[in-house]
């Protein structure tokens, strides 16, 4: 069976190409599209012209199911009309994100399917974090999605040239880096290759490295437009507003969901999701998205100290266990340790708070 042309047209644009292939089962009735969203109980789908809601077929919900095997975002489906639609059948996938699920060590959760490749987002300044690089890239590099390193605030960082090239001396060589302005359309022009027509990509980073700026900047779109609405979810911590799959005017697609902005491996993320999950709780209230619970105002874990509810005992453990897994550093840092890169990652918090706080 083949798809008639403006079919597979509309479908581009929500990142259909030609390494998505029909099943021999697939028939003339069956309606293609893609997974956007997945809720607990159902799932949105986008088919190039419009979103619905739709529900999986019985066999998806079968507990002995493999979870890998049950529609992820980024899936291309094939829907059997109805009142709502139903996902009969998922079509085979070429990329897959996966981590290992908070708690059960040996489970692997799904974050997306299909994805060309994977902007890791660092910011030239406080953020600056080759630890946290080389995990994105581990966790990225068996998902056959490509990496594309992107750091971003370039414009702010004086000696550019000699940081960029200690950052590819780390790096495998396959992987591409670009320094860009995220704010500026003709420094994100580099980016284009990577979003054209059939081409779906995730931009991954912390908060404050500037996700939303560049997906902004590629649109085209004043900030206003999705930075308007300061979104304090129960974390309080996340200022950008939900929106699943983003056609760009380059002809390729975002897909921007929470759980993909999280992208976390192991370390001390699982720790505070498990054992310290009453920590992590406190330190999402934090008035600073990345407090260190020293000296910050509106810190809530200092807060909790003080007032008792926060057995300064059980912080103490915490604070171990945290360091040991950040002792067990990996080699990418050490080296560029070694280059004096640290004074990069050491930048005063202040700076950092300021850009990110100050002006708002
Ligand atoms: N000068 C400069 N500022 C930037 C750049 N990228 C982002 N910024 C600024 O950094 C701040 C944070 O950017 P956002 O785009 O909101 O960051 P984000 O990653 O979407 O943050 P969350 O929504 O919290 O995840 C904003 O004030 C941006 O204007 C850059 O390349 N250069
Ligand atoms: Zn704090």
């Amino acid at each position: 069976m083949q798809l008639p042309p403006e079919t597979l047209a509309r479908l581009a644009t929500v990142g259909w190409s030609d390494a998505i292939t029909l099943p021999e089962d697939a028939r003339a009735e069956h309606v293609p599209a893609r997974v956007i969203i997945q809720h607990r109980n159902g799932y949105v789908v986008h088919d190039g012209a419009q979103e619905f809601t739709v529900q999986p077929a019985a066999r998806f919900l079968r507990r002995s199911l493999d979870p890998v095997e049950r529609p992820a975002v980024g899936d291309f489906v094939l829907l059997k009309p109805g009142k709502p639609a139903t996902i009969e059948i998922v079509l085979p996938r070429h990329a897959t994100l996966s981590r290992a699920a908070a708690g059960e060590r040996y489970q692997r959760q799904l974050i997306a399917t299909n994805v060309d490749s994977v902007l890791v987002l660092m910011g030239l300044d406080g953020d600056f974090n080759p630890r946290r690089l080389e995990r994105y890239l581990a966790l990225i590099q068996s998902s056959g999605a490509q990496c594309v390193v992107v750091l971003t605030k370039a414009d702010q960082h004086e000696d550019l040239d000699a940081l960029l090239e200690d950052v590819l001396d780390v790096l495998p060589p396959d992987i591409v880096v670009h320094a860009v302005n995220a704010k500026d359309p003709a420094s994100v022009a580099v980016l284009h290759p990577y979003l054209g027509p059939g081409r779906t990509a995730v931009v991954v980073g912390s908060s404050g490295v500037g996700k939303s700026t560049l997906t902004n900047t590629l649109l085209g779109v004043e900030r206003q437009a999705t930075k308007a609405v300061r979104e304090h979810d129960s974390r309080g911590r996340h200022t950008t507003t939900f929106r699943a799959l983003i056609a760009l005017p380059q002809g390729g697609c975002l897909i921007d969901t929470p759980g993909m902005r999280e992208l976390k491996l192991t370390g001390e993320e699982d720790l505070e999701a498990g054992q310290f999950a009453d920590i992590d709780a406190l330190a999402m209230q934090c008035r600073f998205g990345d407090c260190a619970h020293q000296t910050e105002p509106g810190c809530a874990v200092r807060a909790a100290l003080e007032s008792g509810e926060l057995d300064p005992e059980r912080w103490a453990s915490y604070q171990k266990l945290r360091d040991e897994l950040q002792a067990q550093a990996s080699s990418l840092e050490a080296q560029l340790k070694r280059k004096g890169e640290a004074k990069v990652a050491n930048k005063a918090l202040g700076k950092r708070l300021n850009e990110k706080y100050g002006q708002r």
